[in-house]
């Protein structure tokens, strides 16, 4: 599992090594300019074979610097290198001023202007090392036309020129995954094919326009402490309070065998036990015509690994659900105290929202939910999931949930409903917050575990343990946006949860999401939700590698 830096801790690592002595800022420079050629002719090799052009546009900080190494090692090779600098050499900062000077003694520098710059000969490789890590502020308009990918047009086979950005696209914010713009015109867009990043991924690199902007993102080692033996740490542990995670079985350097994660979030693929130790989840369904989302999540628990799963649904609906559930036992259940007669100490996990309809049934049987608590059977409490109905129908109210909602609590809404009961956190108001901050404040708030739904899904734990994950590039799953997704995935987490051996609730969570994320994939084009539940047996059987 890989940290996701903010660019404040990217700083604070570099800053603190070259304090050491260990390293100095100019060795990492030249380990950053020559990770980012030695990457770029790696992937495509073509350009790694004879000489090409480059043309470099650097900026006024050290990711300029980086640029002018990148100059100096592709001239090196024989290529032609076009540089431009926006801002002034003798304002740069004293490790990039050294290597634009080392450049100075092989080629020239140009002020960066759009009509100079169409001017040029037609590059094979596109370099932007105008901002990285220290973006303060939108870009300026002239920097917003030369890196727009559209300038590109006036080359021919405009299509071919391989786009190579040094730490990220200029003007993605690396924390939050967003161009900041000045409000009056829409950012441009400057996407990269390829986005080498230094030491550690960044948190933007993973959310919101981050994954569409960067291309392909890989990291190159400057040498800086291993982040290595950290990340191996984070393998099932709690999450680190200050610095988030990317849930994926990756490490920064290689992969990680799946029968150590996810494989050993997931408690039937290791214990032995009879079904009572796999605990039983019970999901709470809606009145007669809405309970396929409840059977769905049901379904969903029981094939995760929960040992019994039980639907509580209104007496009126149970018909309707006898004829659909076979492995799935079914109880009725209409009101608080028909649940407390039926919940006894053996109930490890509890799933509550999906088509239960909002309204103050569904919130006295949140309530329920919340106040039960195992006896001398079980160590700790139940699991609660809570989504969809369960969230809404405390849009009115939702401190009256917070003041029930226990760290045993998962929330895992959709930006709509997340925007519900948490207004001041919605999309529109996160101004320079990234999703991972307001994911956090969250879940301090909720007093216990938030998943907010996305392409880049964040989870976050009261303290600030947060984790992402990305279901962008290559683990893209468009045909995942349909309807009843979100049912099945709390009935994942129910079923992971109810275990006697389960992890705790946020790792549960992490693996959840990916193995919701693979069932998907493993699908592939076409799903429906009823198809996610029949693909985790397919799933599993992967995670003995
Ligand atoms: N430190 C190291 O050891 C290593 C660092 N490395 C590399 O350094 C990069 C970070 O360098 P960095 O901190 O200098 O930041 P960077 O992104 O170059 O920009 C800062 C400058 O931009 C300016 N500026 C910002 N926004 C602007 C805007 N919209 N429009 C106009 N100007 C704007 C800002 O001005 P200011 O806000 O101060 O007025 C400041 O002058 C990192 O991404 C990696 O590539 C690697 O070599 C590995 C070793
Ligand atoms: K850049």
């Amino acid at each position: 599992m890989t940290e996701l830096l903010t660019s404040a801790q990217m700083r604070a690592i570099e800053l603190a090594e070259i304090e050491s002595g260990a390293v100095t800022g100019l060795q990492l420079m030249e380990r950053a300019g020559r990770g980012a050629v030695e990457t770029a002719l790696a992937k495509w090799p073509e350009l790694a074979k004879g000489r090409h052009r480059a043309l470099i546009l650097c900026g006024p900080g050290n990711n300029g610097g980086d640029g002018f190494v990148i100059a100096r090692r592709l001239a090196d090779r024989g290529w032609s290198v076009d540089v431009f600098l926006y801002g002034d050499g003798s304002g740069l900062p004293p490790d990039a001023k050294t290597n634009h000077d080392l450049w100075l003694e092989m080629g020239r520098v140009s002020p960066c202007a759009p009509e100079t710059i169409r001017a040029c000969e037609r590059p094979d490789l596109f370099v932007d090392a105008v901002f990285g890590t220290g973006l303060t502020r939108p870009l300026p308009d002239m920097l917003n036309e030369v890196l727009d990918v559209r300038l590109m047009n006036v080359w021919s086979e405009a299509q071919s020129i391989r786009r190579l950005a040094v730490d990220c696209p200029s003007g993605l914010n690396l924390d939050t995954g967003m161009v900041p713009s000045d409000g009056e015109t829409a950012p441009r867009v400057n996407s990269a094919d390829l986005t080498v990043s230094f030491h550690s991924v960044k948190a933007g690199h993973k959310l919101a326009l981050g994954p569409v902007l960067c291309g392909d993102v890989r990291t190159v080692d400057i040498g800086l402490t291993g982040p290595d033996a950290a990340e191996r740490a984070m393998v099932g542990t709690a999450p680190d309070p200050d610095r988030a995670r990317l849930a994926a079985p990756e490490f920064l350097h290689s992969d990680l065998p799946l029968r150590l994660w996810p494989g050993s979030m997931i408690a039937k693929l290791r214990g032995q036990g009879h079904k009572y130790d796999y605990g039983h989840a019970m999901v709470l369904a809606g009145g007669p015509g809405r309970g396929g989302a409840a059977r769905m999540a049901a379904r969903s628990a029981l094939r995760s690994g929960a040992g019994l799963v039980t639907v509580l649904c209104p007496p009126d609906a149970l018909t309707e659900n006898a004829c659909h559930l076979d492995a799935i036992m079914l109880r009725a259940c209409g009101d608080p105290d028909a649940f407390r007669q039926i919940v006894d100490d053996r109930v490890s996990s509890l799933c509550l929202g999906p088509g239960m309809g909002v309204g103050e049934e569904t919130r006295a049987l949140v309530a329920a939910a919340l106040a039960h608590r195992r006896g001398d059977r079980g160590w700790r409490d139940p699991a609660v999931v809570l989504d969809a109905d369960a969230l809404t129908s405390f849009a009115d109210a939702p401190d009256a949930l917070f003041a029930l909602t226990h760290a045993r609590t998962v929330l895992t809404p959709h930006e709509g409903e997340f925007a519900r009961l948490f207004p001041d956190l919605a999309q529109s108001s996160r101004g320079q917050r990234s999703k991972i901050d307001v994911v956090r404040i969250a879940a301090d708030r909720a007093g216990c575990v938030v998943l907010l739904k996305g392409e880049d899904t964040v989870i976050a734990q009261p303290g600030g343990g947060a984790s992402v994950h990305s279901a962008t590039g290559a683990r893209a799953v468009p045909w995942l946006a349909t309807a009843g997704a979100g049912d099945v995935l709390a009935g994942l987490i129910a079923g992971l949860a109810a275990p006697e051996t389960a992890p705790d609730l946020f790792c549960v969570t992490e693996a959840a999401v990916w193995l919701h994320c693979e069932a998907a994939r493993c699908f592939g084009p076409g799903l429906i939700a009823e198809d996610l539940p029949e693909m985790l047996p397919k799933v599993f059987s992967t995670l003995a590698r």
